[in-house]
């Protein structure tokens, strides 16, 4: 009998929670952070890093997919997880978020989003049932429906004309998703910053009915202060036994703030593309390694942190081989960053699930000095 998909709500603290999510090819505890695999790989990193630094559960996206090396020859080899050599969950976005950054010569209709591959010009088209597909080809256990993320600001119509067209591609997701047990197809709440609009949004995804809801919309250009003004209200709109997703979040205390205001998973590419810079994440703030005064610092770069670059490397060594452009240098910042993302993730499971989540976030606060350590 396969197993099925399902979530379940362990402890709440606050409008803080943490569970489990069940999946047929493992489990993913939440709050969960989950890396970003966008061509079939979380960039620098081997899949067991991945997994060493505590993911259970990663991304792909449909968009690069598609173009290059596409969906079908995915499937022909077997599927993403055998391709990327990645066995646990993976969740992989339905590409109209991507249309809308990345391609060119896009033109909208109700049917879907055509346009021209970034990579070579060819023309490409994506509609709610083509991304499904798409998603299913790739083998992905959490598929995400096809939708429109407007960039904000944008005015009030707009919000509510995009928001209204991707509840009819929400529909027309579910419909070509089908019966498939086991997998999860997710719902994209839109709406802008709009209260009213994003109650309609859920009314109208809660109506359709999904296995986990998304909060779409946000982290594209609104700032901190206006985000966690929506997430004060947002996910109350959602069911309270389904996960609740916010997509393309963020800076450590974005993900603070926003579990704290009842979401459970997130994703971001800061973590992975700032350790190819040079940025990395500590728990006393930001260290921008190419700086010149970490040229002769024979400290880790967090004496607390028990990754392999904490554990062997000094500053002065990340600082050479970033100025060095050595490759080692990306994967060591990469691996630090994503280790201390998901101890955030883990540190706040356990003190949601131990009711000190408050004491926890004063913690986490307090211990971040300001600007560059
Ligand atoms: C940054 N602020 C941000 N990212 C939003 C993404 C994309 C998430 C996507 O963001 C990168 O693509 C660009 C990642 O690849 C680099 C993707 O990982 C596979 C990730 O897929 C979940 C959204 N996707 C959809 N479908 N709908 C959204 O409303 C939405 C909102 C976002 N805000």
């Amino acid at each position: 009998m396969t197993k099925r998909f399902s979530f379940d709500l362990k402890a709440t603290d606050g409008k803080a929670r943490t569970g489990v999510i069940n999946t047929p090819r493992g489990e993913v505890r939440t709050p969960a952070f989950m890396p970003v695999g966008t061509a079939a790989t979380v960039k620098a990193m081997m899949p067991e890093s991945v997994r060493a630094t505590g993911a259970d559960i990663l991304l792909g996206n449909t968009y690069h997919l598609m173009l290059r090396p596409t969906a079908e020859r995915i499937d022909r080899l077997g599927g993403l997880h055998k391709f990327m050599n990645w066995e646990r969950p993976i969740l992989t976005d339905s590409g109209g978020f991507q249309v809308m950054s990345l391609a060119g010569l896009r033109k909208l209709t109700e049917k879907g989003v055509t346009f021209k591959s970034h990579i070579d010009g060819s023309k490409h088209e994506l509609t709610p049932e083509r991304s499904i597909e798409i998603q299913r080809l790739l083998g992905s256990d959490i598929v995400m429906c096809f939708d429109e993320c407007p960039a904000l600001p944008a005015d009030r119509e707009r919000i509510a004309e995009s928001m209204r067209l991707s509840m009819r591609w929400a529909e027309r997701s579910r419909e070509a998703f089908g019966d498939r047990p086991g997998h999860a197809l997710f719902g994209i709440m839109q709406g802008g910053l709009e209260q009213d609009l994003r109650e309609e949004s859920a009314e109208a995804l809660r109506k359709i009915g999904f296995e986990g809801y998304a909060v779409g919309g946000l982290a594209v250009g609104e700032g901190q202060e206006a985000m966690f003004g929506c997430l004060d209200y947002a996910p109350d709109f959602l069911p309270v036994d389904k996960p609740r997703y916010l997509m393309g979040v963020g800076k450590p205390d974005d993900i603070v703030g926003a579990v704290a205001r009842g979401i459970d998973m997130m994703d971001c590419v800061l973590p992975s593309r700032s350790g190819r810079t040079g940025q990395a994440f500590t728990r006393h703030g930001v260290v921008n390694i190419k700086n010149a005064r970490h040229a002769d610092d024979p400290r880790p770069l967090d004496e607390n942190c028990s990754c392999p670059a904490c554990s062997n490397y000094s500053r002065a060594y990340l600082h050479h081989v970033f100025r060095s452009n050595e490759m080692i240098s990306g994967m060591l910042l990469t691996w630090h960053n994503l280790h201390y993302f998901q101890e955030i993730m883990q540190g706040m499971r356990d003190a949601i699930a131990a009711g000190t989540f408050e004491a926890w976030q004063a913690e986490f606060h307090a211990q971040r000095a300001q600007g560059d350590i």
